[in-house]
């Protein structure tokens, strides 16, 4: 299985006036391509904090991050606004519990803007998500008037949409009710799965959790590895 992103012996804490609250505290962790993990962990553990630095939406303190890229390990370091933002178009899908679509905006378009961000065009690939996920009737309503379960769908389509190789989920079944959450699980995992994506998702639902097959749990700025099957034993 092929490395995607090495974090080590990362620190991360915020300053609080005087004072400073340390929240990661010497993590070390490495995703691998088509694997899927849930991270879960008490409130205020740092699990969202954890996710924004995979994504580069946060800085770290000391420590260092590396991304995989055509199997070269590059430390992100030196890395500039553009690398960063090169590497969240062509590597990163998001989808969080506020669905963060454009909601004047029709479901097509909202795939369609968010492809365009990457380079890309509408492919078949996009028919068969949306064919999955059982919005393609839906590709000319507006995503506002939609219910919380579709606008989820619509928010894994446009993250699936250019075959991320890591998608980054935010208690992404926080909003809708239980049925809706399991089924927003089921399509979530299968389409990563066809893609070969490496989902990492922040969840308090032990359920949600057990579609993932690595489970990380943060307490006290420390991973504790509950469940660990490698992505090959899994298949
Ligand atoms: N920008 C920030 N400035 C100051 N403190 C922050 C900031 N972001 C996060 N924190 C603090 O860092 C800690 C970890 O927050 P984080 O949101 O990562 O936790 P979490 O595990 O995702 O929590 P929850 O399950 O409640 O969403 C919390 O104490 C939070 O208050």
């Amino acid at each position: 299985m092929e490395p995607l992103v090495t974090l080590e012996n990362i620190n991360k804490g915020f300053r609080d006036g005087e004072s400073f609250h340390s929240v990661l505290n010497q993590v070390n962790l490495t995703l691998y391509q088509g694997q899927t993990v849930a991270l879960m962990g008490p409130s205020g553990s740092g699990k969202s904090t954890l996710l924004n630095i995979i994504g580069g939406f946060e800085t770290i303190d000391s420590g260092e991050l590396f991304i995989h890229i055509d199997g070269q390990k590059q430390s992100v370091t030196p890395w500039k606004d553009k690398q960063w933002s090169q590497y969240r178009r062509q590597y990163l899908g998001v989808v969080f519990q506020q669905f963060n679509l454009l909601t004047p905006l029709n479901v097509r378009d909202n795939i369609i803007f968010s492809l365009a961000m990457n380079g890309q065009k509408w492919t078949p690939w996009c028919d068969e998500l949306c064919e999955q996920l059982d919005i393609s009737s839906l590709l000319q309503r507006k995503v506002e008037n939609l219910s919380g379960g579709q606008q989820q769908r619509v928010a894994i389509a446009r993250a699936l949409a250019h075959k991320p190789p890591l998608l980054l989920a935010d208690e992404p079944t926080g909003n809708l009710d239980q049925q809706a959450g399991l089924q927003v699980m089921t399509l979530l995992t299968s389409l990563a799965k066809q893609a070969n994506t490496c989902v990492v998702m922040v969840t308090h639902s032990q359920q949600c959790a057990d579609f993932m097959q690595t489970h990380l749990h943060l307490h006290g700025g420390s991973i504790e590895h509950l469940r660990n099957i490698t992505p090959l034993a899994y298949e």
